[in-house]
């Protein structure tokens, strides 16, 4: 992520360009752990040298102790205002779902022009900046598995259809039309804009909800606009046990740190819990520590090293450098 020279983060760096901004976005809520997964993210994003920075959209629950953790991190803070379902008797596959509906606001940042949406518990290993290069009017995203029990309740679990290995069991007729492609909703490219805004809000109300709560609702939204990208751009841990076939560790650039275990989590890692134990889990979780506790990945380390080269370059050539004034 490219290192912001003011000391303040700009709201306006989306304005970069007239209006062609690019932008990382994730979403926070409560005042509990997941802030960490965003420091992490924010981390790995400066590693893979991305060039836009990370907008980080807030629930009025987070703390002011954590939005500030989270500027001194180099990140844009936004809080938005939560969106909630219509009142509903639906059992979601985890209670707190019914958060992520607030995720929806992200379609209101239009001083960006394109976007790539990450969870929290997302982690980028590798520069993808290219993503925002893909063809407008789509939206991107990687297929989901259905053979992990939080699916226990749908069609495909009960007779094993997944979509990751479409020729293992055929679709029967019989059950109707084979589900659409389905996507994973913690990581997607996409185009903010106001009428799109509007119309999600308007139709979310007349909704009704369902397991996955925003991801069902989303994949219902963009089902003929949604094309699939490769799993290497959003690795969903159960990947590793249900498709291994469709896994290559070497290429992967994101891992999405979900599975049906809340230790799934890096930073509530304890080895303990189903398929926790694996190998290839230890490592990548590893991976997203090693990012997390690397001092040097730290932005303002990043800004006084750019305010370092700057100032020898522009003294090389003569001209003397002022920093920016603090804003503080
Ligand atoms: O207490 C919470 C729970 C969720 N989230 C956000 O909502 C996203 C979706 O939740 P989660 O990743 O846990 O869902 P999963 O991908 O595991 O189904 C997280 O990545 C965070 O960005 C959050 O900020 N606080
Ligand atoms: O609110 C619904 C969530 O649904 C998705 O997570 C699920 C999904 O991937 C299932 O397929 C897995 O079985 C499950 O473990 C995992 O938690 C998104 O990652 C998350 O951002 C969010 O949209
Ligand atoms: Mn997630």
């Amino acid at each position: 992520m490219a290192p912001i020279i003011s000391s303040v983060a700009s709201s306006e760096e989306g304005k970069v360009g007239g209006g062609n901004g690019r932008g990382f976005v994730t979403f926070l809520a409560g005042n509990g752990d997941y802030v960490k997964g965003v420091v992490g993210l924010a981390k790995g994003l400066r590693k893979a040298k991305s060039k836009y920075p990370l907008v980080v959209a807030v629930l009025p629950d987070v703390p002011e102790e954590h939005r500030q953790i989270l500027l001194s991190q180099g990140c844009i803070v936004r809080e938005i205002v939560p969106v909630y379902p219509p009142e509903n008797q639906t059992q979601f596959a985890m209670a707190y779902y019914v958060i992520n509906y607030s995720k929806l606001r992200i379609w209101e940042f239009v001083d960006y022009k394109k976007m790539i949406y990450l969870d929290g518990d997302i982690q980028v290993f590798g520069n993808i900046d290219h993503l925002f290069d893909l063809p407008d009017n789509y939206f991107y995203a990687v297929m989901d598995c259905f053979c992990e029990k939080t699916w226990s309740h749908t069609p495909q679990f009960q007779i094993g259809y997944c979509q990751q290995c479409p020729d293992k069991v055929q679709w029967p007729s019989h059950i109707g039309p084979k589900p659409p492609q389905y996507f994973n909703a913690g990581m997607f490219v996409y185009e903010p804009n106001l009428a799109t805004y509007r119309d999600l809000l308007q139709t979310v109300k007349l909704t009704k909800p369902t397991s996955f709560a925003e991801q069902d609702f989303l994949n219902m939204y963009f089902k003929d606009k949604y094309k699939p990208i490769p799993n290497v751009y959003n690795l969903v841990l159960a990947m590793l046990w249900r498709h291994p076939e469709n896994v290559d560790l070497d290429k992967v650039q994101v891992v999405h740190y979900c599975a049906a275990v809340s230790g799934s989590k890096p930073w509530r890692f304890t080895g303990k819990e189903e398929n926790m134990d694996r190998e290839d889990i230890k490592m990548l979780v590893k991976k997203w520590w090693d990012i997390y506790e690397d001092e040097t990945l730290n932005y303002n380390n990043n800004v006084v090293n750019v305010e370092r080269f700057t100032k020898a370059m522009l003294e090389a050539s003569g001209i003397q450098f002022v920093p920016a004034p603090s804003a503080a």
